[in-house]
């Protein structure tokens, strides 16, 4: 089942990396889908790039064979792959080197959008921004979407910010991070500022805290080279969780327009205090339950790397001083599980007394698995046994609430579908990267100064136990299903 939406305009999306394993898993089935959703139109055409010296006919059965491994039951419809399969071409482009962009220039269409996908080693962004700029390949309906990770650190960052400004309009840069395509993220907004309920209650005042988890039973799989450089803080804090902290702390914006949003976004960025050693936990996770070790998988058996980390930080403006957030993910953890969890505050007087037992409203955003947000509620627990408390949900399971409507697409399906819209509302802007860049160096440098190893933890587990002792100390507990 997809959602059907009307057809965005006629464009032509060239991937860069066309061959490699995200497009394979992520970019060609997100595509194929929302072809199958109509939302494609007629003539619309996806380029495959990459230096292997393939036919059409060769990517298009690389195309079919992405397609029934990760693509689900749509790709049983031989028919619906088949008719995707005449949109697909593909060109032998060497980002480095003159091959293949003349034949590429020379099967581009005047008067569509093209999108062209960097989804390849961001060393090759330069050689494909100069090459793309030389070939004139770059129309006013022309739009350059990048791929994680940007830069290392912020003089990185920068170095490729100025890289891509030399060649094209900031208007025209998508930098992804698929966590802001995620439909339950997207609700974050619509709850928080579509409804009169939650806004008046949402700052220190009313809030003791705001946690967000995101754990992964998967462990670093095939990317260990790219994860020993990176670790959990630049891989998946520096921005996944970046971007839902932005999300649930910033201010309304004026309009949901790409600027106005990403304003507020960078303000809260802004806003983030230093973080104190002592509230920082790192964890590597170790063999366990036939599982091998972050060292084994990596192959680097002194790998100080962390696969987990936990960390508390604060807001240094109006809203929200004083109410701490709490961060957390890791892999092969437990469960997977990506919730945000607002803890309000008690209320302020127990009139039932001490007795009837005391507790806080939990709003909790479930971003996956099962998305839905649920609202914890306080009743009286039902009876004679005379005046005692109990939590109840409020559930908004989307699938129950909203039906067979609700199936969300998958991130990439709706961010691709706003780059060929020229909507920069869910991508993030220069600003942003670099100030999220310029909070993140200092903690990392702080922990390599002090030279902390990370605590090692059972694969499958909960993480460090350091982590549970970090919030205990301040009265206060985990929640969701990892704790
Ligand atoms: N895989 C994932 O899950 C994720 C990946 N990313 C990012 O996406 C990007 C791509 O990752 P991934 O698909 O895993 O990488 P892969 O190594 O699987 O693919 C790399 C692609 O680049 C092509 N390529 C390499 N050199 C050149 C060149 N000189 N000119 C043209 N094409 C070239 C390769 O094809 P050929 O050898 O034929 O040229 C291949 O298609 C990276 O920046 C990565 O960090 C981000 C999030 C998740
Ligand atoms: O960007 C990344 O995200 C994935 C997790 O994404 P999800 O959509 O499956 O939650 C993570 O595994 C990977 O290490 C990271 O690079």
């Amino acid at each position: 089942m997809v959602s059907r939406t009307i057809p965005v305009d006629l464009f032509d999306l060239v991937v860069f990396g066309g061959t490699g394993d995200l497009a394979r898993r992520k970019i060609l089935p997100a595509l194929f889908k929302r072809f199958c959703s109509g939302q494609m139109a007629d003539g619309a055409r996806l380029i495959g790039a990459s230096r292997r010296d393939w036919s059409d006919a060769d990517y298009r059965e690389f195309v079919r064979k992405s397609l029934s491994e990760f693509a689900g039951e749509l790709a049983l419809d031989r028919s619906l792959v088949e008719t995707f399969c005449r949109c697909v071409h593909y060109v032998s482009v060497d980002a480095n080197g003159p091959r293949g962009w003349d034949e590429l220039s020379g099967l581009m269409v005047a008067d569509r959008v093209r999108a062209f996908y960097f989804s390849v080693d961001p060393g090759l962004f330069s050689g494909l921004s100069m090459r793309l700029q030389d070939h004139e390949l770059m129309n006013e309906q022309s739009r350059v979407v990048v791929e994680k990770p940007f830069g290392h650190d912020l003089e990185t960052a920068q170095a490729l910010n100025a890289e891509l400004a030399q060649h094209f309009d900031e208007s025209q840069i998508y930098r992804i991070d698929h966590y802001l395509g995620k439909e339950t993220v997207q609700n974050l907004m619509a709850v928080r500022f579509g409804n009169m309920l939650f806004e008046p209650l949402w700052n220190a005042q009313y809030i003791d805290h705001i946690q967000i988890t995101v754990a992964e039973t998967v462990g670093v799989d095939g990317r260990g080279e790219y994860y020993e450089s990176a670790g959990a803080m630049r891989d998946m804090v520096q921005n996944h969780l970046m971007q839902l902290l932005c999300l649930i702390a910033m201010e309304p914006p004026t309009f949901f327009d790409p600027d106005a949003v990403r304003d507020e976004k960078l303000k809260v960025i802004r806003a983030l205090s230093n973080v104190e050693p002592h509230h920082i936990v790192r964890g590597q996770y170790t063999a366990a339950d036939g599982a091998t070790s972050y060292r084994e998988d990596v192959d680097n058996p002194r790998s100080r790397t962390e696969s987990f980390i936990a960390l508390k930080c604060h807001l240094n403006n109006w809203r929200w001083a004083g109410t701490p957030f709490y961060l957390r993910t890791g892999k092969r953890m437990s469960e997977r599980d990506s919730e945000i969890t607002v803890v309000f505050k008690e209320t302020p007087h127990a009139i039932f007394g001490q007795e009837a037992g005391r507790h806080n409203n939990e709003l909790t955003i479930q971003l996956q698995p099962d998305e839905g947000i649920t609202l914890g509620v306080t009743i009286k627990d039902p009876g004679p046994g005379g005046m005692r408390l109990v939590d109840v949900p409020l559930d908004m399971s989307f699938a129950e609430a909203l039906g067979p409507s609700a199936d969300s697409p998958d991130a990439y399906e709706r961010l691709i579908m706003d780059v060929i819209r020229g909507d920069q509302t869910l991508f993030m802007r220069n600003d942003e990267v670099e100030a999220a860049w310029a909070w993140t160096d200092p903690i990392i440098r702080g922990w390599q100064a002090r030279g902390d190893a990370p605590k090692p933890y059972d694969s499958y587990s909960a993480g460090p136990d350091d982590a549970t002792m970090m919030i205990r100390r301040d009265g206060r507990e985990w929640r969701g299903v990892i704790n």
